[in-house]
Parts: structure tokens; sequence; C-alpha cells
């Protein structure tokens, strides 16, 4: 089976739009139908001194690599490296389109470039991640993993304040997430008895209470329970020592009580080849592992590894699926 994958560029002044281009030079396991401008993309072509053939659905390929584009125009020209809130919108709506051509069945996976959740809020947008935006299209809980040669790690709580995090973490939370996390590890990556690192929330993950009470009021009766229910669990583990190399051998996957605790091990391990892949929902959805670039965006140095590896993994579940 050959995937159809809906491929959304992301923030039209990031490097999104030159990492599609970059796509677009290669031969892939899966066709691909871009949800994005076309002008923007063939401006970021010409920067790159690349070719770039586009073709509208149903119209024939000019030339074996063109790619497929449901055009959704901008309404303002991008400038490279300086987002602007008018294109906010309409990144939203690509986002949203491809979501539900995958909910349709109209597409059998979707790959994200990278949007700048600060201009889309500028734009009056409320937005968090296209991982909640998908969780919100689709009605389902999701969690986020990001995975590269190395490990996989998933979080407890994503894009919250820190000061927001420990209220965050309850019982009924984690259960969820590890739920997610253990289902998927089956289902999807075909681990038969996934082992799950659940990490602490304090330094030394609480000290027996004196550096914090969430590992004992909620992580460790949490974790027994689902163990009880045959999950297999370690933790939680002081996040300090869990990624020792000897240790992160023993683990399918960790959960990460907040974003900045797993995610800089994961990234300084590889961050050229980790992807950022949304649990839970009804098709699979895998994106880069990084932001926008402004400060590269469109001088043609940006690395396309992880929107390969995107592409590639997304391929990969979407086969599996079928
Ligand atoms: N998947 C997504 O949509 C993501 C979006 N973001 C958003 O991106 C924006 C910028 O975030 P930052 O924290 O600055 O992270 P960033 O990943 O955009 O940039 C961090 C540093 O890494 C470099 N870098 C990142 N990807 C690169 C690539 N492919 N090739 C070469 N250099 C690369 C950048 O030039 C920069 O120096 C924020 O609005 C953030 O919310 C951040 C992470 C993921
Ligand atoms: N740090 C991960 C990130 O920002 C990507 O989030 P999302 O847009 O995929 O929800």
């Amino acid at each position: 089976m050959r995937p159809r994958l809906a491929l959304v560029p992301g923030e039209p002044a990031g490097i999104g739009p030159e990492l599609v281009v970059r796509a677009a030079q290669r031969e892939w396991p899966a066709h691909l139908v871009v949800y994005g401008d076309a002008a923007t993309l063939r401006r970021a072509a010409a920067r790159l001194g690349l070719p770039l053939a586009l073709h509208a659905p149903g119209q024939p390929a000019a030339t074996p690599r063109s790619l497929e584009i449901i055009d959704i125009p901008h309404p303002v020209t991008a400038t490279f490296g300086t987002p602007v809130p008018a294109n906010a919108a309409s990144v939203v709506e690509a986002l949203t389109r491809a979501a539900h051509a995958c909910l349709a069945g109209q597409c059998d996976g979707l790959v994200t470039g990278p949007v700048h959740k600060a201009v889309i809020n500028q734009a009056g947008i409320p937005f968090t991640g296209t991982t909640d935006l998908l969780a919100a299209l689709t009605g389902c809980e999701v969690v986020m993993m990001l995975a590269n040669p190395h490990m996989r790690v998933a979080l407890q709580t994503v894009h919250l304040p820190l000061r927001a995090v420990p209220d965050a973490i309850t019982p009924d939370a984690l259960a969820r997430s590890l739920r997610i996390v253990e289902t998927a590890l089956r289902t999807q990556f075909g681990i038969a008895a996934p082992v799950i690192a659940v990490l602490g929330l304090n330094p030394h993950a609480g000290e027996d209470g004196h550096l914090g009470r969430e590992e004992l009021d909620i992580l460790i009766p949490t974790l027994a329970q689902l163990r009880a229910a045959g999950m297999r669990l370690v933790g939680p583990l002081p996040a300090d020592t869990a990624f020792l190399p000897d240790k992160l051998r023993g683990f399918d996957a960790v959960l990460a009580m907040y974003h900045d605790q797993g995610l800089p091990v994961l990234k300084h391990a590889d961050f050229a080849h980790a992807v950022n892949i949304t649990l839970g929902l009804p098709f699979p959805r895998v994106a880069v592992d990084h932001g926008t670039a402004l400060d590269v965006a469109g001088q043609g140095i940006a690395d396309p590894s992880s929107l390969f590896a995107a592409i590639d993994t997304c391929a990969r579940l979407a086969r599996q699926r079928a």
C-alpha cells in the first residue's frame, strides 16, 4: 500500500516551505498532498534554486516528483524570517483542512511542518499547538511523544506555564496518558509488552516527600493501580538519572512530567532525526521536532532531516494501520 499523506508546510515565514521543497526532490514511499500556499512554495524553491512542480487534484503530474497541492493562499506575501499575524488564519485553515481530509479517509496520515504559536495568538486565535488543535478537531484524548533513534519521550503536560504544571498532574490525567502511550506502543510500534519509565516531578522524585509530595500523593498510587492492571511501569524515577544510557536501554518510552524535563535530553541526543508523534488520534500524525527557525529561514541552510523522518515515520504508521 502506498499511503496518501497530507503535508502541511506550516508558518510561511519559517523554514517549513523550503523543507517541503527539499522533500519534493525525492521519491517517497507515499503520495504527498500539500495543504498550503503554492505561491510561498514557489518562492522558497526559487530561493533554493531547486525545481518544483505542483499540480492540482485530478490534474496530471508534469513530472514524476510533482506534488499534488490543495492551494490555500496566504493573504500576505510572507517575508522569510518575519511572520505576520495576517497569515495566521490561513496557517490554521491548512492544518484544519488536512485533518478533516484524514478524518474523511481522503488521506491516510498527516505530516506537519512547524507553526509559530505566538503569531497565531497575536492574530487573536487561541492556539497552544497543533497537537491540541487536532485533539479538539477529532474529540480525542491525545499524548505528544517525540522519538528519535535513541529514545521515545512522551509528555504528561505540554504547552503549559511551569507554574500550572503540578495542578495538571492528577491521577486521572496520568492514568489516561499512560494508557494512551501503552496502547500506541503495542498497536503502532509493535511492542508486545512495553516498559514505560515515569519521571518524578520533583528533584530526586520528591526525596520521600521532603522535596515535594506529588510523587507520594499522585504518582506512586496511580502507578501501583496501573501495575495491578498489568502495565509494566518503572518509577517515579528521579529525572536527572533516568536518561543514563544503561537505564534508558530498559525502557520503550519515558513519560516526562513537563515539556522541558524530557525534550532537551531527546533533542541533545539527536535533534536532526527526531519527530513528534501525536498518540491517540484516529489517524497517524507526525511532525518535525523543531520550530520555525526564523533565524535561518529562506537561506537554504535548514536541515530537512526531521521532515524526512516525519514523512517516513508517518508512511510506516499509515501502512501498519492499513
Ligand atoms: N512542530 C512545531 O510546530 C514546533 C513549533 N515550534 C515553534 O517554533 C517557534 C520557534 O521556536 P524556537 O524555540 O526558536 O525553536 P526552533 O527549533 O525554531 O529553533 C531553535 C534553533 O535551532 C535551529 N534550527 C531548528 N530547526 C532547524 C533546522 N531544521 N535546520 C537548521 N537549524 C534549525 C534554529 O535556527 C534555532 O537556532 C516557536 O513559535 C515555537 O512555538 C517549536 C517547536 C516545534
Ligand atoms: N515542543 C513541541 C511543539 O511545540 C510542537 O507542538 P505541536 O504544534 O505539534 O502541538
